[in-house]
């Protein structure tokens, strides 16, 4: 058996969240940061600013596949009365032209082409008729275009020095097309912050392992690393340790050299074999051990060697929800991102939610727009040791603390999970 439970496993000071964020955050420095490739960088967050080395476009370009004319010559051209002008050369994309337009001249120019000096306009294929006398060739246009048209000047998207992307932005498939745009070939980002995952509980099984009287598979790890990947962090699985609290706190010492945060699973509640309570009280470094909020109110966190330790509870809604508003704003912070916290939005929720709630309250849910509103549905029963609630959430419904539930149709705060700032 083993020992009673200390005392000071039940003498324990609830935080807010926000609070007890705040006791995390005050320990999480930005990592140091790494070059990588450009097709390397998608997920990562930049460290440097990207300021446009050039204008872009860099040449005046056409917009259509055409012919690049002065818009003055066409003035008067109509159907009943077209104007004919002298073909110099074709301008595919990618060759510069060799020859400026003056009046009575034109270019054939192609879609993204570069305009020829003296040109201002570009008239669509469509709108020509081309001819030939001898090795000249000649196109004619009825009808007149306005100046500018068809024709992208330099520096029209982006002008040079423009600040395109600050540094904590999350590399996505529009950053990726500015850095590519800009020659960055090498891009500077956030070290990726080195997460160790350990399940602690006597009860689990590995995956692979046949179910057998009193246990279950580890499912926490496997979701933890998922969360932690998408969050930018190299996951660390540890894999599991029985309820013993030496052989946990040996494991959390170890890789708190080589790692910038731990991650712990179950016993932090206040029973018997609950070795994380214990251990974070013993630490000497306790930051909480217990937060005002359902599911995950024993959730606690201390300091091991100057780094972080966050125990979530072994309940799988409560380690998810207090994945997202604890290790999440951690790593991001560790990645210098803008903003640390999930992106907040206001939402009806669909079904009344009628328990009273001493603290607040996150459940899993799911976003509709209907008739032009945002609503939440919660994915099922709101109970911290189901797991059917995770799959399909995309966002937590915040259920303030009152003496009473909530009504159908009430507006709360919800909170996007996933890549959503
Ligand atoms: N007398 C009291 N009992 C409990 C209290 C309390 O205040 N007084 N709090 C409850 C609350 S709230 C929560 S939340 C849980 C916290 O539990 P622990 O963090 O101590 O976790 P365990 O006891 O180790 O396990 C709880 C539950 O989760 C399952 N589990 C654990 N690890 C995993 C894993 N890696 N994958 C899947 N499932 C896991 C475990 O088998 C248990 O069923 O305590 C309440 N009790
Ligand atoms: O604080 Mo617990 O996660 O509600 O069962
Ligand atoms: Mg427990």
């Amino acid at each position: 058996m083993q020992s009673q439970a200390s005392e000071d496993r039940f003498r324990r000071r609830a935080l807010q969240p926000e609070e007890a964020l705040k006791a995390i955050l005050g320990h999480v420095k930005p990592l140091v940061s790494e070059t990588v490739g450009l097709l390397e960088s998608w997920g990562r967050r930049l460290a440097e600013p990207l300021a446009a080395p050039h204008p872009f476009p860099p040449f005046r370009r056409s917009g259509m596949d055409g012919y690049a004319v002065i818009a003055a010559d066409l003035a008067e051209a109509s159907s009943a009365s077209p104007v004919t002008l002298e073909v110099l050369e074709e301008l595919p994309g990618g060759v510069a032209p060799r020859r400026a337009i003056r009046s009575g001249q034109a270019s054939r120019i192609m879609t993204g082409g570069m305009v020829p000096e003296g040109a201002d306009a570009v008239v669509m294929l469509e709108m020509t008729a081309t001819s030939g006398a001898g090795d000249r060739s000649f196109v004619t246009i009825g009808k007149s275009v306005a100046a500018g048209l068809n024709l992208a000047d330099i520096g029209s998207e982006i002008a040079e020095g423009a600040a395109l992307i600050q540094p904590g932005c999350a590399i996505g498939p529009g950053e990726s097309a500015l850095l590519a745009a800009c020659g960055s070939a090498c891009v500077a980002v956030a070290k990726r912050p080195r997460v160790a995952v350990l399940s602690t509980g006597s009860e689990l099984l590995e995956v692979e392992e046949a179910l057998a009287p009193a246990k279950i598979r580890n499912s926490n790890a496997p979701m933890l690393a998922a969360l932690l990947r998408e969050a930018g962090a190299l996951p660390e699985l540890l894999g599991k340790v029985p309820d013993d609290k030496g052989e946990a706190e040996s494991l959390i010492r170890e890789s708190m050299e080589r790692c910038d945060l731990v991650v712990t699973t179950g016993g932090v509640s206040v029973g018997d074999y609950d070795i994380m309570a214990d251990l974070v009280a013993e630490s000497g470094q306790l930051l909480f051990n217990k937060v005002a909020m359902r599911p995950g109110s024993p959730t606690s966190a201390a300091l091991i060697g100057g780094k972080p330790l966050i125990a979530l509870s072994g309940n799988p809604s409560a380690c998810f929800v207090g994945f997202h508003l604890f290790v999440r704003p951690a790593l991001l912070a560790m990645q210098s991102a803008r903003s640390c916290l999930p992106g907040s939005f206001q939402a009806f929720i669909s079904v009344p939610y009628p328990k009273t709630n001493a603290y607040r309250r996150y459940l899993r849910g799911y976003t509709e727009l209907r008739d032009g509103r945002v609503w939440v549905t919660p994915t099922g029963k709101d109970q911290s040791s189901l797991m059917t609630t995770i799959a399909g959430a995309d966002c937590l419904i915040e259920i303030p603390a009152a003496k009473h539930g909530v009504e159908a149709g009430q507006l709360l705060t919800a909170w996007r999970l996933g890549r959503g700032e």
